[in-house]
């Protein structure tokens, strides 16, 4: 009789085979990872987190669906896996109200009603995807999941392969800040989504580095958006005038705020004078010479004497402690791959690079807890 050939086993020994094992598992969250942000960009559109806030408690399935307006049995499974990712919890309902329930949900008949003895409530995550407040980052999660954001990672590895077209050119036939320009509702999608990291950052920046601002008169926020980090700024300092400037597209949707003049230019054209150039989230966005050549134009635009561009940035810490902030930053470093041209976040040794390069003398970093940028204030 023939012998059938029998692929040889992998033999491992233990440690080998508890790694196999913990790789069967976690090779599912790169098979399956846009599933969560697709969850949450739903419930952010449907309002879920809203719809509970308004509620003021507690609120059952049935509750919920009626709010909302869509169908139970879908709302009941996509809340029962936020609920497992932790982003929202249940709450088990007190016998009375749970027998109440009973009674209504056998008017239902459909099993998906069974009363499901608990009811949903939010969560501090779950605070975070709502549309409203300043610890908001429901935009920036409906900016990164858009269609135009998306695109450009499909052409990431022919962009590697290649160090050709960047990804975003190569989806949309121009560069973002081109993109942006010429479409007025991505405009205010990247703005809001920018306006969330602010809100995160800058508070963050003015208490872990409070001496950047002193004995400042006027502040220059080169590429500052729609103004919401000098808002922040300028309210914690009054003593500051505030002056925010960006392209004319983006200083055309930005809201008027007291001691905030907005300015519309282009960076590489020239800075409006201050005693210092604030500039965040920015410099990754371009090439090592690009990023000189900003740095040179805030240089001008400051005093020789006391003057200082403080760059807010993140710092890539090569090897040293793994931390959830380092997997932030070298996401954003991703994200910068995917939809700049040659922009990154950079390493001590290369911010070093391009501040010397752009002529200051001297620079210091400061680390902020617990937000994954710097402070690094650049002196002529
Ligand atoms: C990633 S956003 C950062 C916005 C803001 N600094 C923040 O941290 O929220 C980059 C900003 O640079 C602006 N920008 C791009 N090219 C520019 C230019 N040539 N002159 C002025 N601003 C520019 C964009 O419009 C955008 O607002
Ligand atoms: C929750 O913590 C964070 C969320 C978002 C970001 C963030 C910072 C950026 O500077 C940034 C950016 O410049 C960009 O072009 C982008 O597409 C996303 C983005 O996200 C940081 C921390």
């Amino acid at each position: 009789m023939e012998e059938i050939q029998r692929e040889p086993l992998i033999v491992f020994d233990k440690n080998e085979e508890d790694e196999e094992l913990q790789a069967q598992i976690d090779i599912w969250r790169y098979t399956f990872g846009f599933v969560e942000q697709a969850v949450v960009k739903c419930a952010i559109e449907l309002g879920i987190a809203e719809a509970i806030d308004s509620y003021g408690g507690p609120i059952t399935l049935s509750q919920l669906s009626s709010t909302l307006k869509c169908d139970p049995s879908l709302l009941n499974r996509i809340m029962r896996f936020l609920i497992h990712r932790k982003i929202f919890k249940a709450i088990p309902m007190s016998q009375d109200q749970d027998s109440l329930r009973s009674n209504l949900t056998s008017i239902a008949t459909n099993p998906t009603f069974v009363s499901h003895g608990y009811a949903y409530a939010q969560t501090p995550l779950s605070r975070h995807l709502m549309r409203k407040g300043r610890q908001s980052m429901a935009a920036m999660i409906l900016f990164e999941s858009s269609p135009v954001m998306l695109a450009p990672w499909h052409s990431l590895s022919a962009h590697v392969l290649a160090n050709e077209n960047p990804s975003f050119e190569k989806a949309h036939g121009e560069d973002l800040w081109h993109f942006t320009a010429e479409n007025l509702e991505h405009n205010i999608l990247l703005n809001d989504a920018m306006a969330c990291d602010a809100n995160l950052t800058v508070p963050a920046v003015v208490k872990g580095c409070s001496e950047a601002f002193d004995g400042l008169t006027s502040l220059v926020d080169v590429g500052g958006g729609n103004g919401t980090a000098m808002q922040t700024v300028v309210k914690a300092c009054p003593w500051i005038r505030g002056i925010n400037f960006d392209l004319p597209h983006v200083i055309a949707v930005s809201p008027q705020c007291d001691g905030l003049e907005h300015v519309a230019g282009d960076m590489f054209e020239s800075v409006p004078r201050a005693d210092a150039a604030f500039i965040m989230s920015v410099l990754h966005d371009w090439a090592d010479e690009e990023c000189i050549q900003i740095l040179k134009k805030c240089k001008e635009a400051i005093p020789k004497e006391n003057g200082r561009v403080i760059i807010v940035e993140a710092v890539i810490e090569e090897g040293g402690k793994q931390g959830s902030l380092k997997d932030v930053g070298l996401v954003l470093d991703m994200i910068m791959m995917a939809h700049t041209h040659l922009g990154k976040e950079r390493t001590l040794e290369e911010w070093d690079y391009v501040i010397k390069m752009a002529g200051f003398t001297t620079y210091s970093v400061k680390r902020i807890p617990n937000i994954v940028k710097s402070v690094i204030m650049a002196f002529p």
